[in-house]
């Protein structure tokens, strides 16, 4: 068994409990309320430009072109083509994607970026990448399970989003994961256990941020 599929099996009951989160089965259901969906956006936009800066810090860390030039691509899919299932969102909730944009992190989306930064910061490569690999991985298995279980028509309200991450085959999740394979095959068994740590945190906080968007979490004072 390749790092990530111990990663991916060992996260497994993570993964499960993201399927059943009722914003995941709102989704499904197209059942969200409008809150939910603006809450999820304003706050999904201001985790999507974090996560651009961190392939930035990635970038400075790479040896490399062929290197650069994935997390490169990366930061252009999120600014060109990720837009679309937030739009997707802001459609069914009839507002502007314009007007969500610039508000303040809740607790939980707060939490996720300290955790991807302080990886990137304080780690190497393997560190940011294992913090990172989550969130493409969750939402691909999130998105197939979906096309799969729903077969949504373009009639459903969610149409958009799960033909977006739904319908993109591994993309992204493989190639962080081949170079996550190759590098983690020179490390120590104690290097790994702390890149798991890194992987297990991420699955966690992308679990804390569906619960987020859901109950609309904010600071309480
Ligand atoms: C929190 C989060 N995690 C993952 C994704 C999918 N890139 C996202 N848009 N937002």
């Amino acid at each position: 068994m390749s790092f990530t599929e111990e990663l991916r099996r060992g996260a497994d009951p993570i993964y499960q409990a993201i399927f059943k989160h009722p914003f995941v089965r709102g989704i499904a259901e197209g059942t969200l309320d409008k809150e939910q969906l603006i809450h999820y956006v304003k706050q999904d936009f201001e985790y999507l430009n974090a996560y651009m800066r961190i392939y930035g810090i990635a970038i400075s860390k790479c040896e490399n072109r062929e290197h650069i030039q994935m997390f490169n691509e990366q930061i252009a899919f999120i600014l060109n083509s990720e837009i679309h299932p937030h739009q997707n969102f802001c459609d069914r909730a009839g507002v502007t994607y314009e007007e969500l944009q610039g508000y303040p992190l809740a607790p939980s989306a707060h939490h996720y970026i300290q955790h991807m930064l302080t990886s990137a910061y304080e780690g190497t490569l393997e560190d940011i990448l294992a913090a990172l690999l989550p969130c493409p991985w969750t939402y691909a298995e999130i998105g197939e399970r979906l096309l799969e279980e729903v077969k949504p028509g373009p009639d459903h309200p969610f149409y958009e989003w799960m033909q977006f991450y739904g319908s993109r085959g591994a993309g992204v999740t493989d190639k962080m994961r081949v170079l996550l394979d190759e590098w983690a095959g020179s490390l120590s068994e104690s290097r790994k256990l702390k890149l798991k740590e890194q992987y297990d945190s991420s699955c966690r906080l992308e679990y804390m941020f569906w619960d987020m968007a859901y109950k609309l979490e904010e600071w309480p004072v």
